[in-house]
């Protein structure tokens, strides 16, 4: 019988972020391990015309929680969502559900967070910092609290290269951001914003590290742990492999690549992709939840859940099985044939980008005009572009996590919780995990029908006919204008021809003796 599944049972639950990425797989693994908990309650806004209610049916009916349905058939019931906003002061909870919050909440999971790393330094402090603050508060307030764990990532000190399990300080008090988001307007936070974030590479590593010193200064006599995933990924085993929701991460650079759009990436190929499954940083999350609650450690502890160390994948050889996979299951009507290259310095890169990126998007907005409909290439190439200088920090770079606190972990589990609640990276195989990856993005980001493949593989048997042609006719062009101007473009061009019909009339007087 596993420990950690029995601890859950009967228990209240408080998830943040449970509408995300991260949060759904979590929630599902609950449900189907601990289907006798007492109750999840989730904090949710209301979204695109959508009540709270119908937000987390969609979620609970969607093929995710198919197994859920089989061993906890009233998962409904078990739900209870709570109308907030983590922007609002007192999250915009009402009085009654406050009160049920805080008189029953055992366990409290935090993950929401603004992920976007362009964020505005006052919502993304607002989301990864005051609310985070807020919560703490609410917490304290919870009589009945056995645990608080809280989601970071293993990125908000990456301005270090060797990153311990502790929390590390800021060059500015968090309390004193908080304040100072308070009074100064837009446009003087736009002006210190790079100052403020010195060497961290976006708004959302610098307000993660607040984040972080924000529980550890705020916890006060809480059992708190602080849980730093790296490149969260698509689920690896459960409660499928290949599970994922959105495009971030490597998704949506995956969608680019196997629709063609992206050519040519700024990486280092021997650069670690540190990349976690979705599932493996659940499952590391349930076990700490229940370690905290049970052990109840002195001081707050840290715990990475990164691969790198454990189990090292570079960029390149994940570049590689990315391309492998989409001959094998290619993405429908792509743009071109997937067949995106590294480039390692600006000249190339900016080469790279105008030819294969802008002039295409250029030739087939043109093309788009010509018959009447509107252009959206070069806008979405943009995108593209924008969204690779975002990442190009974190793909050209390596990191060392210690996983110090995460092994001692695993080592304190019985083998059955180390089978039920694996976070063993050793054992990814990082080749089918990537070919699963792909699959999944295919299947449940794209929506793209299986039997569609043999139509899909025409289609890029189509675009390599195209691409051939296009350059013949590229070089003949060129050539011809080549030969009316320059002669020794000519001399060559009549050396070349006349070498050939030599050849061609000793080839045939040869064959015509040996007959
Ligand atoms: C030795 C041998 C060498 C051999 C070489 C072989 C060559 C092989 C080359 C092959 C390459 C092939 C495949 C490549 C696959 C692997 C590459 C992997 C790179 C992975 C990089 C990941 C790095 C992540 C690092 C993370 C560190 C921190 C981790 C975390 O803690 S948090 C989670 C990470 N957060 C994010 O990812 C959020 C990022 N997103 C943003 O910040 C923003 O969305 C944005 C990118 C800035 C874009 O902002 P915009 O305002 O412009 O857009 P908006 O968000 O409003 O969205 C508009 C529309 O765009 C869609 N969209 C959103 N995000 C993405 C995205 N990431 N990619 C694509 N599209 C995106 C969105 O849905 C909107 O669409 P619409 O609704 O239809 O308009
Ligand atoms: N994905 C990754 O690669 C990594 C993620 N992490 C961390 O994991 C956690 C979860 O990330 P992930 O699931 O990927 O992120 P998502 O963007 O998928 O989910 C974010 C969640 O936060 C909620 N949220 C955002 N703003 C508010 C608000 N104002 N009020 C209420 N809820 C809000 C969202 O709700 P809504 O649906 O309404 O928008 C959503 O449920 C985060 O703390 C992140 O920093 C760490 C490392 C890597």
């Amino acid at each position: 019988m596993s420990m950690i599944a029995a601890f859950y049972g009967g228990k209240s639950i408080l998830i943040t972020g449970a509408t995300g990425f991260l949060g759904k797989v979590l929630m599902e693994k609950l449900f189907r391990t601990s289907p006798d908990l007492k109750v999840i309650y989730v904090l949710v806004r209301p979204k695109q015309g959508q009540t709270l209610q119908q937000r987390v049916f969609q979620i609970l009916d969607s093929k995710l929680f198919e197994k859920v349905k089989e061993v906890c058939p009233n998962v409904h019931e078990k739900i209870r969502a709570i109308s907030a906003d983590l922007n609002q002061n007192d999250f915009a909870i009402s009085k009654e559900d406050m009160q049920e919050l805080l008189s029953h909440t055992n366990i409290v999971f935090h993950c929401a967070a603004t992920v976007r790393f362009d964020d505005h330094l006052r919502h993304a402090v607002q989301l990864n910092v005051t609310a985070t603050q807020q919560l703490l508060l609410m917490a304290s307030q919870m009589p009945k609290l056995e645990a608080f764990i809280h989601i970071s990532t293993a990125f908000s000190n990456c301005n270090l290269k060797h990153i311990d399990e502790v929390v590390y300080p800021c060059p500015v008090e968090p309390k004193k951001i908080i304040d100072s988001m308070e009074w100064l307007d837009d446009a003087i936070i736009d002006e210190i914003t790079p100052k403020l974030i010195g060497d961290q590479p976006n708004t959302y590593t610098y307000t993660k590290a607040l984040g972080e010193v924000v529980v550890q200064q705020e916890g006060g006599n809480l059992n708190i742990a602080i849980i730093r995933p790296s490149i969260v990924g698509a689920t690896w085993q459960e409660p499928f492999p290949g599970w994922v929701d959105n495009l971030n991460g490597p998704s949506g650079l995956i969608i680019a690549a196997g629709k063609g759009f992206l050519r040519s990436i700024r990486a280092t190929p021997m650069a670690v992709a540190d990349l976690i499954p979705a599932d493996t940083v659940v499952n590391l999350t349930l076990a700490v939840g229940w370690y905290t609650a049970v052990h109840r450690p002195k001081s707050t502890l840290v715990y990475h859940c990164t691969s790198g160390n454990l189990n090292p994948c570079n960029w390149g050889k994940m570049g590689l099985q990315v391309l492998a996979t989409f001959e094998k299951i290619p993405f429908e009507r792509a743009f071109r044939r997937p067949n995106a290259d590294f480039t390692t310095n600006n000249i190339t890169t900016h080469y790279w980008n105008a030819v294969s990126h802008r002039a295409p998007a250029i030739i087939y907005d043109f093309y788009l005009r010509l018959t009447g409909r509107k252009p959206r290439m070069t806008k979405l190439m943009n995108r593209l572009l924008r969204t690779l200088s975002m990442v190009e920090y974190f793909i050209n770079r390596s990191w060392e996590w210690s996983t110090y606190n995460t092994e001692m972990l695993m080592s304190a589990l019985s083998p059955e919780d180390q089978r039920v609640f694996n976070f063993d990276v050793r054992q990814l195989n990082w080749l089918e995990y990537i070919e699963n990856y792909v699959l999944g993005v295919k299947k449940y980001l794209l929506k793209e029908d299986m039997a569609g493949i043999p139509e899909a593989k025409q289609h890029l048997k189509r675009l390599r006919n195209i691409h051939y042609l296009f350059n013949t006719a590229l070089f003949l062009i060129a050539w011809r204008l080549l030969i009316a101007r320059s002669q020794v473009a000519r001399n060559v061009w009549f050396f070349i021809v006349s070498f050939c019909y030599k050849f061609l009339s000793y080839f045939r007087a040869s064959s015509t003796l040996n007959a």
